[in-house]
């Protein structure tokens, strides 16, 4: 008996979904799932279901995944530090041996547990399986710290410098559904931490996708007096960023849009994943809920 709300539930957003789903048959839409989403597991039930749907529903989802907070709190346990600068964790070897384990082991095969147990037919990979994305590293970065600039290296952190869009093509040929950790190799062979909004817009304008929805643990994009901005422009974006509006982990996450729409994206959304059903509710409702970011 305690199921029978659960199986109304799902049955209620198939009924309203499916319509507009129309819209998005067979169309790519890449979901990044960021570490503070990810929230109990009931919510991370909650999205594998919404990937499923997808799936029946026709929609060709790609997952893309972060996990910083689950780094930070595995760099705690083994007694190393977290370093950021401008929302990029610095990244010396040891740190990178613990982003690899974090992401690619434990969460990626997380999520993909959780969809395979909702029916879904996902398959894990990070950008170092068939070499679907090649790194390089970033240059070194401005960080103001004390109101004083300093110039910081952030050792392992990459960005993709090219993606190899036929696995993907060949992994949604196959019917399934990629979950993608962001870690990748660089052309020196050497492993990269990838911020996982960046390796997300890398993938989703490499797949020209439909939409590229990001999702995280604020209700989207919010301005000095914490009200959500429910469209925003590039420019604006741009300006959010030099006030100091936007900071953190925020200014990866909003660059990646920008990217993801000067590649051809069509729409990009930053949107709460903690609220039920996030995916869906987004694209079930012409409005959609979060910050929509255009050009
Ligand atoms: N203007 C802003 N609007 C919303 N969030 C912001 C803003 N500026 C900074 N942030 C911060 O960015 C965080 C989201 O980025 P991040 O922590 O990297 O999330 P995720 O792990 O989901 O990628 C928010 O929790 C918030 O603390
Ligand atoms: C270079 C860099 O910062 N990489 C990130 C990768 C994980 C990530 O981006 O996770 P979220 O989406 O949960 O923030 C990190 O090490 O935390």
């Amino acid at each position: 008996m305690t199921e029978l709300p659960d199986v109304f539930t799902q049955a209620e957003i198939l009924v309203q979904a499916l319509p507009h789903m129309q819209r998005y048959d067979q169309e790519i839409i890449v979901i990044k799932y960021g570490g503070h989403a990810m929230g109990d597991p009931e919510a991370a039930q909650d999205f594998a279901q919404d990937v499923v749907l997808l799936e029946q529903a026709g929609v060709k989802p790609i997952v893309v995944h972060g996990g910083g907070p689950q780094i930070g709190r595995m760099l705690d346990k083994l007694g190393i530090k977290s370093e950021f600068a401008n929302g990029l964790r610095i990244t010396d070897k040891a740190t990178v041996e613990v982003v690899e384990m974090v992401l690619a082991g434990s969460i990626n095969k997380q999520i993909v547990g959780t969809i395979s147990a909702e029916g879904g037919k996902a398959i894990g990979l990070c950008g170092k399986d068939a070499n679907m994305v090649i790194a390089r590293k970033v240059g070194r970065t401005t960080a103001t710290d004390s109101n004083i600039e300093k110039h910081v290296d952030l050792g392992f952190v990459g960005e993709p410098e090219r993606v190899n869009r036929a696995v993907l093509d060949a992994v949604l040929a196959a019917e399934l559904t990629p979950v993608l950790a962001p870690v990748a190799n660089g052309a020196d062979g050497a492993t990269y931490n990838v911020n996982a909004d960046t390796f997300a817009g890398a993938i989703a304008g490499a797949m020209r996708a439909k939409r590229l929805l990001l999702l995280t643990d604020v209700p989207g994009v919010l301005d000095k007096d914490k009200k959500l901005m429910p469209e925003l422009t590039v420019d604006q974006c741009r300006a959010l960023i030099a006030d100091g509006t936007i900071t953190g982990g925020m200014i990866p996450k909003v660059e990646t849009c920008i990217y993801a729409l000067e590649q051809g994206v069509e729409g990009v959304v930053i949107l709460d994943g903690k609220q039920p059903h996030a995916c869906l509710l987004e694209l079930l409702t012409d409005h959609g809920a979060g910050t929509l970011i255009r050009k």
